[in-house]
């Protein structure tokens, strides 16, 4: 952030984006420095492209000495746009949530459906979560886990901003997510998912204050069992038990308490969203871009891979796994799926639906030090999605992978 000197509280001021672009030395560099976009020399390519940075006028609610002092706030009331987009700021709160569009196609992609499990491993802010729920037509479970208490925080607002209650939210780092069954959980699971379910429940709300919810919860389904046969939903018992801790018509995500998860069976899931971090090299624009080297980028890839082995025990034989990043690098993405393809032979790539991105990369990259990182093969690149931030979509660069699962025992 920028801001020429002198600026006073309702002055009038002229507003630009900063934009990564290339300095005199062929790197990259934020072309914004104290209030003045870099334009460089009329003779540079990117002169003109660096013209169009500016976004338009607005009136500054701040001094140029509160703005650099304020955390949080509006800096400047835009009444000029060079865009004419409407703000959607405090509008329609709840009802309208803005999304880049491959994070959209990345839900739908998913294909959830109503009653179904589902896993989001990487879930904050939670933007995802909510087009998944909202899919799910807000009806079975879908876990929402985040290693960062506040951000599984940020969940929770948003869920509850938007009045869904099929999301359940966890503390939890992903690489410790599969939980191993003891030998009590045998004798009581009896090999139904229904009683599945509930031992998980029980070690999650383990830190639940008051009543024993789960027992209660529990005993009760077994009556109507026992009394009957008659069949409960796994989405009902869900619901009932939220409503027992939370109270009637309040979502868990209300009261705002983060609960630890002691993570999940292997098999448990129906579908598995990982929307992994990585290098985030797809997002433009980019104010503040720590340092990438070959090394970070091969970190990120590394711990891709070990999120990704976590996906496939906790996903069922017969489900979904849906992989993404918002990066272009294709060493966290082709490379990611031939890794899973050649170690996972029960997966298979499948079809997504929408299809607007464009194909994957074939082929393989030889680095400096002799190593060959191995990408799609010929037939595999139209079953990914790779969205290219260059490309007449105008979205960021973003990579989706869908995978079937099949028969574990292969
Ligand atoms: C790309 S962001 C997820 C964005 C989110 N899916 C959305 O659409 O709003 C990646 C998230 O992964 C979380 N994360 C990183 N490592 C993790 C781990 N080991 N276990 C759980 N979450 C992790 C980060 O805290 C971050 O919130």
């Amino acid at each position: 952030m920028a801001c020429s000197a002198h600026v006073e509280k309702g002055d009038t001021v002229a507003v630009s984006a900063a934009i990564e672009q290339r300095n005199p030395n062929g790197g990259w560099a934020i072309g914004i420095t104290r209030g003045t976009v870099l334009q460089g020399l009329q003779t540079d390519p990117y002169y003109f492209e660096r013209n169009g940075l500016y976004i338009g006028q607005g009136t500054a609610t701040m001094s140029r000495a509160g703005l650099f002092r304020a955390s949080k706030g509006i800096a400047v009331d835009m009444n000029n746009r060079v865009f004419r987009l409407p703000s959607f700021y405090d509008v329609l709160e709840g009802e309208i949530f803005l999304q880049n569009l491959p994070s959209i196609v990345t839900a739908h992609a998913l294909d959830p459906q109503k009653g179904e499990r589902i896993l989001d491993m990487c879930a904050a802010p939670g933007g995802k979560t909510t087009a998944i729920a909202i899919l799910m037509k807000d009806e079975g479970e879908l876990v929402a886990l985040d290693r960062s208490h506040n951000k599984v925080q940020d969940i929770q607002k948003l869920a509850a901003e938007m009045s869904l209650t099929c999301i359940t939210t966890y503390k939890l780092d992903v690489l410790k997510a599969i939980r191993q069954r003891n030998e009590a959980d045998d004798i009581n699971t009896n090999q139904s998912s229904n009683s599945l379910w509930f031992h998980e429940e029980k070690a999650s709300s383990s830190t639940a204050e008051g009543f024993n919810l789960d027992k209660t919860c529990e005993d009760n389904v077994s009556n109507a069992i026992e009394n009957g046969g008659t069949y409960v939903s796994k989405a009902d018992i869900r619901k009932a038990k939220r409503r027992m801790r939370n109270g009637p018509g309040r979502n868990q995500c209300v009261g705002g308490r983060v609960e630890n998860s002691k993570g999940f069976y292997p098999d448990s899931f129906d579908r598995v969203l990982l929307d992994a971090p990585c290098s985030a090299l797809g997002l433009r624009p980019r104010l503040f871009v720590g340092e990438v080297t070959i090394d970070s980028l091969k970190k990120h890839a590394t711990y891709q891979r070990r999120m990704f082995d976590q996906a496939v025990k906790l996903v069922r034989p017969g489900g979904v796994i849906v992989y993404s990043t918002c990066t272009i690098n294709p060493g966290e993405n082709e490379a990611l799926v031939r890794y899973a393809l050649d170690t996972y032979k029960f997966l298979s790539l499948a079809s997504q639906n929408p299809r607007i991105g464009g194909p994957g990369l074939v082929g393989s990259f030889e680095s400096p030090n002799g190593r060959t990182e191995e990408w799609l093969r010929p037939g595999e690149e139209e079953f990914v999605q790779r969205f290219d931030p260059s490309s007449s979509l105008d979205t960021i660069g973003f990579f989706i992978a869908k995978f079937s699962v099949g028969s574990k025992d292969v």
